[in-house]
């Protein structure tokens, strides 16, 4: 059986074209439309204050949430007329918090993730299951794949979440607040296995509170504004203390750590 894909076959490329996220209770504004292109390889942040909408963002480019205006393209191909099976095997979202949906392991949690690359009444296969218990092995997870989900830690079960999101091995990766409930050691696992991830071609976008991870680790940066139009590039040139303390309307001191910047919050 060569049914299981392990990597993207073609470079992928998520488009935005004059995009209006239906950020709940917000008016919409012509000037926030989001026109860019996200490409393999590249690893995204998403940034912004409480409530701007990264989250809603992140749903709409799952099509969890339907866009205001503006189109969505995977490969040229429209998002929202793709069919559910074909967007499951390529787009994968990782969310905030973890809901309980049924009672079940962590073994069986991961293999979730294959469950887009299956067909109909089709069982796993030895393929998959090689997939998710390479997926537990990297996240540290090969003890705990007996425990009941439910039994977990919050950062236990990002960890999980992680692993799920790797076994199902999208070509897009979209990735609510990776470090959410993860220690020191564990943030930096998380990050490593997203840049893994870009690293074999994969295109990972997600949404970040903490602007020295992204300086750390991503290529390109969206900043989301409550009141200013969006801008997005490159992490190197958006990054700076003038476009980060508008963003969050804090102020910041910065320094410099091992030739990036370091931003520091003050009273
Ligand atoms: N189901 C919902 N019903 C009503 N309002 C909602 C719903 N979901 C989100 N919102 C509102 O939409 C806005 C954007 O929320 P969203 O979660 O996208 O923001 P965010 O930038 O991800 O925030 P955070 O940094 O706090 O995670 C917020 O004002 C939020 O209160």
């Amino acid at each position: 059986m060569t049914r299981v894909s392990v990597g993207a076959s073609t470079p992928t490329c998520l488009r935005l074209k004059d995009l209006l996220v239906a950020v709940p209770n917000k008016v919409l504004d012509p000037a926030n439309a989001l026109s860019l292109s996200f490409q393999a390889g590249q690893m995204w942040g998403v940034l912004g204050p409480n409530g701007v909408g990264k989250t809603s963002l992140l749903h709409t480019l799952a099509t969890l949430l339907p866009q205001a205006s503006g189109s969505i393209a995977l490969n040229d191909q429209l998002v929202s007329k793709m069919p559910r099976s074909s967007l499951a095997q390529q787009l994968g979202i990782m969310f905030q918090e973890h809901q309980d949906g049924f009672p079940a392991t962590v073994l069986e949690t991961v293999m979730l993730g294959r469950f887009p690359h299956l067909s109909p009444w089709e069982r796993e296969t030895d393929q998959d299951l090689s997939l998710v218990l390479a997926s537990l092995e990297r996240l540290d997870l090969l003890a705990f794949q007996e425990r009941p989900l439910r039994d977990l830690s919050g950062g236990e079960r990002q960890r999980v979440a992680l692993a799920t999101l790797m076994a199902q091995s999208p070509s897009v990766w979209l990735v609510d607040e990776p470090t959410n409930h993860l220690d020191l050691r564990y943030q930096v696992e998380a990050m490593k296995v997203l840049a893994e991830q870009a690293a074999t071609g994969r295109l990972v976008v997600m949404s970040l509170h903490d602007v020295n991870v992204a300086t750390q680790w991503c290529s390109h940066v969206l900043l989301l504004y409550p009141d200013r139009p969006p801008i997005w590039g490159t992490a190197e040139a958006l990054l700076t203390k003038d476009n980060l303390e508008p963003l969050y309307s804090q102020k910041l001191a910065v320094t410099a750590l091992e030739g990036k910047p370091l931003f520091i919050p003050v009273a």
